[in-house]
């Protein structure tokens, strides 16, 4: 930049006092420096550069004869104005055709994962669209260990073993390996995570942040301020509630174990994740210790559930064939069952049933029964809050529409317990603990009707359970009479009513023949529940279906905006005639101008969200409506429709595509 023209002033007294101007002919620009031999920022006089460069930089080895360069680190007003770097012939710009004689002798990069694995990406990606956004779960990684993706499962078990400070993360006792030296575990993947905080947070510098979700929350005026035809910027978007519970279901789904003791793969399964929060093992209800883990297969790199039965053998073949019939189930209200194999990659015999995953869900005990409160403070019961009565008869329909298509398929459930039935999302259920018993017990031949009629008695314990918070069926009498007491006291007769008919013994004539009690008979008698809980699953489905459309024209709005950024200022072509300031390019120029550098009459910028979108609305839709653009300069007045705009906007995108701007 000349400085010659700049008038003195105190600043150019400082600036003297600093880097003292030599006299003569100045060029700051782009110069080929003799010294470093390539074109640069430099400061030149009469073509001789004045800046110290480090030997290590030097043609010729020798330290140059300028004046050292004292201010590099500020810029002021001697600064190199920025200027992209002309093409050279080859089609690189001259930065890449210099590449030193180190760079270019650097190792490629390779990938540290087995490119025939598919791996997910670590949870400690940051979004692109929002610098401060972090992870919920962010990986534990400690000091001077990367982590575990690439390395061996014997290099990661080894890794967890070196680090004693760093016990407490070694999950194996909590993830089904014996490990006898593991000391009792919080699982930092704890949906509560107020217990981990506590017990690391102090410690854990790493410790993620909770995602930055007040970055949007709604900001006045609210609606109530404004007229009826106005809208707030949030009125645009995604309602955040919605936007959070899906962002963080996508987080559950990449979360990784690093440094992970599990087994690395199992089958075509890989990346183990334990989905079980608590310490508690029960075997009441398949007979074997269970666990549960998500993991993604190499085949078509999904996320699936392996529930595991630890220490089964198979004992008959056919045994392990019974969850095939469960797969041709398909509904809306029932996990979808995959496959169902042995393993010994645990290190004994165990059973793995695979089944959807379903992220960031949790069960109807957690849910309902078993809060984060009780699992910490066993003994202390936690305020629930009872069930509104439309959820409950949602569930109740919920569950009435799952065991019909169970039933008419020829099964049975088998295991209808709070703790194996899924919230995957606002009151929306999934049955997850079926097929299991199917392979487990399969030497036990039960009747099928004997199963079908077991199934209804316990959906009917189910419903006590979550209305009345407590487990049951237990050994206490008492119990089960005070939840039907509560049930008659806060809900509806007919919920006491449906319970009454579930948990009634199977009414049988005096020959001792069955009358029949069917899942069929449920659902005629609740079809009005029926009704309202299609209304509402329907008024829900058109409010995601509006939700939809916003993201949709959001998304439109963003591929327009792409395509002005690509055409609009393309430097790299101004030997061709400036290609992006002429033609139907200049007005896009313009246009851009007119949409995003707007001005009011005090001269301060117009930051109207509502301006943007309806001008790129139009422009989108190729409105016949005429906008008046005006140069920087004020000489030229365009008066353009958006439907020309458009044909510009495609024309040049296309010339760009095909590679014509050169
Ligand atoms: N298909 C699935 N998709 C996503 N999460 C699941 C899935 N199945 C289970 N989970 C999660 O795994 C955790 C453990 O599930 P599990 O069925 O073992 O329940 P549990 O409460 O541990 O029961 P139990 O005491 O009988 O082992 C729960 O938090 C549940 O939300």
């Amino acid at each position: 930049m000349a400085t010659s023209s700049l008038g003195s002033s105190p600043g150019d007294a400082r600036r003297e006092a600093v880097s003292p101007r030599p006299k003569g002919r100045e060029n700051a620009r782009n110069t080929l420096c003799r010294n470093i031999g390539i074109y640069g920022h430099c400061r030149f006089q009469d073509d001789t550069c004045l800046y110290y460069h480090p030997p290590d930089q030097l043609k010729s080895g020798k330290p140059n004869s300028g004046q050292p360069y004292t201010n590099s680190a500020r810029l002021n007003v001697d600064s190199p104005s920025f200027k992209p770097l002309q093409p050279t012939s080859n089609g690189l710009s001259a930065a890449r055709s210099t590449i030193s004689p180190k760079s270019a002798n650097a190792a490629p990069f390779t990938p540290k994962t087995n490119p025939a694995t598919l791996q997910p990406p670590s949870s400690t990606f940051s979004a692109p669209a929002q610098q401060s956004w972090q992870p919920h779960y962010q990986d534990f990684v400690p000091g001077g260990y990367e982590t575990g993706q690439g390395m061996s499962h014997t290099d990661q078990h080894n890794a967890t073993n070196m680090i004693n400070t760093y016990d407490a993360f070694a999950l194996g006792s909590n993830m089904g390996i014996s490990n006898p030296q593991a000391q009792p575990t919080i699982n930092p993947y704890a949906q509560d995570q107020t217990a981990l905080a506590n017990a690391y947070y102090q410690t854990a510098h790493t410790f993620a942040q909770p995602a930055q979700y007040h970055n949007y929350a709604p900001l006045g005026p609210h609606r109530d301020n404004l007229l009826q035809y106005q809208r707030t910027a949030h009125d645009l978007f995604i309602p955040d509630k919605l936007r959070e519970d899906l962002q963080k279901k996508a987080e559950a789904s990449w979360q990784t174990l690093p440094n992970s003791t599990l087994p690395a793969t199992v089958d075509h399964y890989h990346s183990l994740v334990p989905l079980d929060t608590t310490n508690i093992r029960s075997t009441t209800i398949f007979g074997y210790v269970t666990w549960t883990y998500k993991a993604m297969s190499s085949k078509d790199a999904k996320w699936y559930t392996l529930r595991r039965l630890e220490g089964y053998k198979l004992t008959n073949e056919k045994a392990i064939q019974s969850h095939r019939p469960w797969k041709r189930i398909d509904n809306g209200n029932i996990v979808t069952v995959h496959e169902a194999f042995t393993t010994r990659d645990f290190g004994d015999s165990s059973l793995i049933v695979v089944t959807g995953y379903h992220p960031n869900s949790k069960t109807m005990s957690e849910t309902y029964i078993t809060t984060s409160t009780t699992q910490r403070f066993p003994g202390r019961q936690a305020a629930l809050q009872p069930i509104p009565e439309p959820v409950l008869w949602s569930y109740i329909v919920q569950f009435a529409c799952a065991l019909k298509t169970i039933h008419m398929h020829g099964l049975a459930v088998r295991a209808l317990y709070p703790s194996k039935v899924l919230i995957t999302s606002k009151n929306r259920i999934r049955i997850n603990g079926h097929a299991i018993l199917d392979i487990v017990k399969y030497d036990a031949a039960v009747p099928l009707e004997d199963q079908q009629q077991e199934d209804l008695i316990q959906f009917g314990y189910l419903i006590l359970s979550i209305t009345s918070n407590t487990q049951l069926p237990s050994n206490s009498p008492a119990s089960i009479q005070k939840a039907f007491d509560h049930i008659s006291r806060v809900y509806a007769p007919k919920v006491k009513d449906v319970v009454d008919w579930l948990l009634n013994p199977q009414l049988t004539d005096g020959a001792g023949t069955s009358s029949g009690k069917s899942i069929d008979g449920l659902l005629g008698y609740i079809s009005a529940e029926m009704a309202n809980t299609l209304d509402s699953q329907l008024h829900a489905s058109d409010i995601l279906t509006s939700t939809l459309m916003g993201e949709l024209e959001n998304g439109r709005l963003v591929r327009l905006m792409a395509k002005l950024g690509l055409i609009n200022e393309r430097p790299e072509y101004e030997h061709n005639n400036r290609w992006s300031e002429t033609g139907e390019r200049y007005q896009l120029g313009l246009f851009r101008d007119y949409v995003f550098h707007a001005v009011d009459e005090q001269g301060k910028p117009v930051t109207d969200l509502g301006h943007i979108v309806t001008c790129l609305n139009k422009l989108d839709a190729g409105s016949a409506e005429t906008v008046q653009l005006v140069s920087r300069d004020e000489q030229n007045v365009f008066v353009v429709s958006y439907k020309d705009l458009k044909k510009g906007i495609e024309a040049s995108f296309n010339e760009l595509s095909r590679g014509r701007g050169r």
